[in-house]
C-alpha cells in the first residue's frame, strides 16, 4: 500500500478531503475489508513515515512540510476512506459547479445592485477612515467671510477664501455654507458623493460642527466656487439658451439663431443634469430638491453641477429617509410627493438598511422622484412661460386635472396655444418628436413607469448630437425604445398588482400612487395561474422578513439612527 517518494518519504494512498467513496475505488459499494480499515491503515503511516525516514533526519522534516500525505502526523489529517493514489485529485480540492458558480454570480449581483451592498461596505469602513485621515481640513479662524450669496431656510451662504491658502489663490474661491438644522446630513451627503461621484456635485472641500457660536453650533460647509450662475438665473435671461452655449463653448458663436440650434443646447443641458443625477442614483442618493436654484454651472468643469443636498436622502444606510416626511419643493416635487412607500416602515439600522438596500430600492424606485424634477425643468427650457413661478403652478394645476397625462395637457392647451407654447411643442417634436418622447417618458404620474437617468442617457434624443435629422437606424432604435418601454411598464404593473394583492393593510412596500392606480384600473383580472402564486408567496415571505427584521432592529434603531452619523462629522469646540 505505500510506497517510496524520490526524497526517501513514505507516501500513502490516502485520501486526504474526501469521505466519499469514488467510483474508481475498488471499494465502491462494497463494505471496506478489515485488513485495509482507516485504523490499520493509519497506523502502517505512523510506522513507515517513521522508517522511511529514520536515517536522513533533513530530508525526513524537508517533507514533513512539503509531502502531500508524507509524514504529516495523523492529528492534522482527516483521513478518510481509502483509494488509490491515481484517483487522489490533482487540484487543491476546489471543485466548480454549475449551481455554485450560477449562486455566486446572483451573490455578487446582489450585492452589486443600486445602490450598491458591497461597495458601501468598502466606502464606509475602508475609504472613509482613509479619506478622514489624509483630507486636509479647515477651523472657523482659517475662513475669510466673503460677499454673502444666498440665504434659505436652512442656512446661510457666503463666498470666502482660506486664510491657509498660499496667496497665489484666488479670492474668495471658496463657498461656506453655515447650517442649522439638516446641516449633518448635508455633510455626510457632501462626502458620500466627493468619494463615489464627485463630478455630479459642487466640489466639497470640508465640513465640521462649530460650536462657539451664541447659537450653540452650526455646521460649516466649503465648498469650491463653482460659478456666478445657477441654471434658475440663466434662464431668467431672455437670451436662454444662447448664454448657455456661450458659457459651455466659451464664445458666443455667430451663428443664425433658430430652434436647432436652442434644441441642442437644451440636449446638452440635459444631458449633463441626467448624467449628473445618474452619479447620485447609482451611489444610493436621491436628491428629492431638483429645480433650477439647484443646479450651478461650473466655469471650470463647463458643465451643471449639483448643489444642495440638504433633501436628500442615503437609501444605501436610510439616512434623511423618513417616509412620511415632507420637506419638498411642491413646485417641482413628484404627485407621490414621498421617495418611498408611507406604508415601508422608516429606515432600519444602518447594516440593516445597508443589506436591505437592493430589495427596498427595487420597490420603490426613488430615484424616479428625482426625474419627474428634471423633466418639468426640461419642460421650462423648452417653454419660456413655465419658468416663472407662477406659470409653473398653473402648468402644475392644468397638468393634475389632466390626470398627469402629459399627452392630455397637450390636446388641451395645443388648440388655444400662443406662439411661444407653440413655439415649445415645435422644438420638442424636432426630428420625429424624439424630444418630446423623452419628455413624456420623465414627466409620468407612476414612478414605475419614468425612466431612469441611465435609461434617459441611452434615450436616442441624446443621439443626435449635430444631426438635424434621425437615421434609419436611430429611427428603428427609437421604436425598438418605445415597444421595450410599454413591456416594461405592463411587466412591472403585472408585479406590482401581485404584490398589492399579497397583503399590504398594514405594511407594504408601494407608493400611493401605486395603489390609486392599481384601484382605478378595472381591467378583467386573469385566474391566478400557480406561477403567480408562487411569485405572490415569495413576495409575503420577502415582507415577513423585512417586517421581522425592522421590528428586531427596531428598538436600537430608534435610539441610535438619528445620530449615529453625526459621530463621522468633525468637531470644532
Ligand atoms: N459651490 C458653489 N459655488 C458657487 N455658488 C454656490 C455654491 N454653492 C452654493 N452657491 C450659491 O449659494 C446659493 C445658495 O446655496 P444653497 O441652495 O446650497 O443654500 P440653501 O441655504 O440651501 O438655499 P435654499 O434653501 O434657498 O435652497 C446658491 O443659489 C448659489 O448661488
Amino acid at each position: 500500500m505505500a510506497t517510496v517518494a524520490p526524497g526517501g518519504a513514505a507516501i500513502l494512498p490516502i485520501k486526504l478531503h474526501s469521505h466519499r467513496p469514488r467510483p474508481s475505488s475498488p471499494f465502491l459499494g462494497k463494505k471496506l475489508s478489515p485488513r485495509y480499515s482507516p485504523r490499520s491503515i493509519i497506523s502502517a503511516h505512523r510506522a513507515l513515515s517513521v522508517v522511511a525516514s529514520g536515517g536522513e533526519f533533513f530530508d525526513s522534516f524537508h517533507n514533513f512540510f512539503l509531502g502531500v500525505g508524507v509524514g504529516l502526523p495523523c492529528t492534522v489529517m482527516e483521513c478518510g476512506d481509502i483509494i488509490y493514489r491515481s484517483t487522489l485529485p490533482k487540484s487543491n480540492g476546489l471543485t466548480i459547479t454549475a449551481p455554485g458558480v450560477a449562486l455566486a454570480l446572483a451573490a455578487v449581483s446582489y450585492l452589486w445592485a443600486t445602490p450598491g451592498v458591497a461597495p458601501g461596505f468598502f466606502d464606509m469602513f475602508f475609504l472613509a477612515f482613509v479619506e478622514r485621515v489624509i483630507r486636509p481640513s479647515l477651523r472657523k479662524d482659517d475662513i475669510v467671510l466673503g460677499k454673502k450669496l444666498g440665504e434659505g431656510a436652512f442656512g446661510v451662504v457666503y463666498r470666502v477664501s482660506s486664510s491657509k491658502k498660499p496667496s497665489s489663490k484666488r479670492e474668495g474661491d471658496l463657498v461656506l455654507k453655515k447650517a442649522t438644522e439638516y446641516g449633518a446630513v448635508e455633510i455626510w451627503m457632501n462626502e458620500r458623493v466627493r468619494r463615489a461621484c464627485a463630478s455630479s456635485c459642487a466640489d466639497f472641500v470640508y465640513g465640521f460642527l462649530e460650536r462657539s457660536s451664541n447659537k450653540g453650533g452650526e455646521y460649516w460647509l466649503i465648498w469650491r466656487f463653482e460659478g456666478e450662475a445657477t441654471l434658475y438665473d440663466l434662464m431668467q435671461s431672455k437670451e436662454f439658451p444662447y448664454n448657455v452655449e456661450a458659457l459651455i463653448l466659451r464664445e458666443v458663436q455667430d451663428l443664425p439663431r433658430g430652434l436647432e440650434r436652442e434644441n441642442r443646447i437644451i440636449q446638452t443641458i440635459m444631458r449633463q443634469l441626467l448624467f449628473a443625477l445618474d452619479g447620485l442614483h447609482s451611489t444610493g442618493i436621491v436628491h428629492r430638491d431638483i429645480k433650477p436654484q439647484n443646479i450651478i454651472f461650473s466655469e471650470g468643469s463647463r458643465a451643471f453641477k449639483i448643489i444642495d443636498l440638504g433633501a436628500a436622502a442615503d437609501l444605501r444606510v436610510g439616512i434623511n429617509y423618513i417616509p412620511n416626511e415632507f420637506l419638498l419643493d411642491p413646485r417641482y416635487a413628484a404627485p407621490e410627493q414621498y421617495i418611498m412607500s408611507t406604508q415601508t416602515p422608516s429606515a432600519p439600522s444602518p447594516p440593516v438598511a445597508t443589506i436591505l438596500s437592493p430589495v427596498l430600492w427595487q420597490m420603490n424606485l426613488p430615484d424616479r422622484f428625482d426625474i419627474y424634477s428634471a423633466g418639468l425643468i426640461f419642460l421650462q427650457m423648452a417653454f419660456p412661460g413655465l419658468r416663472t413661478d407662477s406659470g409653473l403652478i398653473q402648468f402644475n394645476r392644468q397638468l393634475k386635472r389632466c390626470d398627469y397625462d402629459l399627452a392630455a395637457w397637450r390636446k388641451s392647451v395645443e388648440p388655444r396655444a400662443g406662439p411661444e407654447l407653440r413655439r415649445g411643442f415645435e422644438l420638442l417634436d424636432l426630428d420625429g418628436g424624439i424630444g418630446w418622447e423623452l419628455l413624456t417618458s420623465m414627466v409620468r404620474y407612476k414612478a414605475r413607469q419614468r425612466i431612469s437617468a441611465k435609461a434617459a442617457l441611452a434615450h436616442p434624443y441624446f443621439d443626435q448630437e449635430g444631426l438635424l435629422a434621425l437615421s434609419f437606424m436611430q429611427k428603428l432604435r427609437l421604436q425598438l425604445f418605445r415597444a421595450t418601454q410599454q413591456d416594461y411598464g405592463e411587466a412591472a404593473n403585472w408585479t406590482i398588482q401581485l404584490m398589492a394583492k399579497s397583503g399590504t393593510e398594514k405594511e407594504g412596500g408601494f407608493t400611493e400612487a401605486q395603489l390609486q392606480d392599481l384601484r382605478e384600473k378595472e381591467e378583467p383580472r386573469q385566474k391566478a395561474s400557480a406561477q403567480r402564486n408562487v411569485l405572490a408567496s415569495a413576495l409575503r415571505l420577502q415582507r415577513k422578513i423585512i417586517r421581522t427584521l425592522n421590528e428586531s432592529m427596531d428598538e436600537l434603531s430608534r435610539r441610535r439612527k438619528s445620530v449615529w452619523w453625526s459621530r463621522w462629522i468633525p468637531r470644532e469646540e
